[in-house]
């Protein structure tokens, strides 16, 4: 069985494709996973996940660990058995979410101690906890543990915020050990800061890792902060390498992240807004609970090929959504997963022939369009 490799196809600007080679499987890049949170992609089947395109999915460590628990998946096998996905699994490593989900939080050097949201228990959380649930999990690209600070933040607080999380990416890394075929992540941190981006990816670099995240984004500060920091974070980070963007996002920010030199992304966006009605295409978004769908014969998008525009009305999408019936939910989310996924193609296609900004154009276009 081969190892973990990024094989760079092509490159046009700042925008990459490629292939990351695993032994579970080949993740093209640009590359958009679909979340997983309680080892399910929500309201989807996982031969429906992968006819989507996707080819690799996220699982989320905080939920896993505190129900059905690490050490339960892996006494049945691991993730991917427990949840019927033979392809890659990357997994976060629970310091995000513990901040943003968990109860009674306590931060110190050691690591994070929290209530769980569902029954209250106690737990703790460290960076060699982080690394041993997520190799039970059997996850196939392990990220480090991070703390990533809410902005807004003042320098000194995203500076040391910074430091810890590269402490623990040591930590992490020490933990991790050499897994032959699996990938262990670090995550760049230091907010909107040039320098202390700098700092961090310096720290990451002389660690050593397969690949290298852009933490600490996606948290407020707007596509247009975002996109700044995006000016030159990525560069920052080893080329050879691929670089994921977390938790983005929506489809004009997933192709300026791209734009920028980001391989791989997450986001709940395409799986959420399925099951809250909101549906992505190519011309815009359409909320399908809106009156005016009730009575309209077409698809959702005529020239997209997924099951829903394929077999569906809106005006069917219209009844069963606000008949609360769970086929909303699958058909919706189907369809943004596989737009999403389109988008991705798009993008893989347009880089590899050197096309991207006529790409960009058209993408920007075609959004422009008004009633759809
Ligand atoms: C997915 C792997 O990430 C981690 O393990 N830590 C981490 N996760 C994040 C998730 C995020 N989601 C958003 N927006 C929806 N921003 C995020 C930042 C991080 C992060 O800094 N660090
Ligand atoms: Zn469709």
């Amino acid at each position: 069985m081969g190892g973990f490799s990024f094989e760079k196809l092509g490159q046009d600007g700042k925008a990459r494709t490629g292939v990351i080679h695993t032994p579970k499987g080949d993740i093209r890049t640009p590359a958009f996973m679909p979340v997983g949170t309680a080892a399910t992609v929500k309201a989807m089947m996982p031969e429906s996940v992968a006819a989507t395109g996707a080819e690799i999915l996220l699982g989320n460590t905080y939920h896993l660990m505190l129900r059905p628990t690490a050490e339960r998946i892996n006494n049945l096998g691991g993730l991917h058995k427990f949840m019927n996905w033979s392809k890659p699994i990357l997994t976060d490593s629970g310091g995000f979410q513990v901040m943003s989900l968990a109860g009674l939080r306590k931060l110190t050097e050691e690591g994070v101690t929290f209530q769980s949201h569902i029954d209250g228990s106690k737990h703790h959380l460290t960076p060699e906890r982080s690394m041993e649930i997520q190799r039970l999990l059997g996850s196939d690209i392990v990220m480090c543990f991070d703390e990533c600070p809410a902005l807004p933040a003042d320098r000194d607080r995203i500076a040391e915020s910074m430091r810890l999380s590269m402490r623990w990416a040591q930590r992490s890394r020490d933990a991790f050990g050499d897994r032959l075929g699996y990938a262990l992540f670090g995550i760049q941190q230091g907010g909107l800061e040039q320098d202390f981006r700098e700092e961090s990816a310096e720290a990451l670099k002389s660690i050593g890792f397969d690949g290298y995240a852009i933490g600490g984004l996606a948290v407020g500060e707007g596509q247009d902060a975002m996109f700044g920091c995006l000016d030159f974070a990525p560069d920052q980070l080893p080329e050879d390498k691929p670089r994921y963007l977390m938790g983005v996002g929506k489809p004009d920010d997933i192709v300026g992240a791209v734009k920028r030199g980001v391989d791989m992304m997450d986001c709940v966006l395409p799986s959420r807004s399925g099951r809250t009605g909101q549906v992505f295409t190519r011309r815009g978004v359409i909320n399908i609970k809106n009156a005016r769908h009730a009575d309209d014969p077409r698809p959702l998008d005529e020239h997209c090929t997924c099951p829903a525009c394929r077999n569906y009305s809106r005006a069917y999408l219209h009844h069963v959504f606000r008949s609360n019936e769970m086929i909303a939910g699958m058909l919706l989310t189907w369809h943004n997963l596989h737009y999403f996924q389109e988008i991705m193609q798009g993008m893989r296609d347009a880089i590899a022939a050197g096309t991207f900004d006529a790409w960009e154009a058209d993408f920007h276009a075609m959004r422009a369009q008004g009633d759809i």
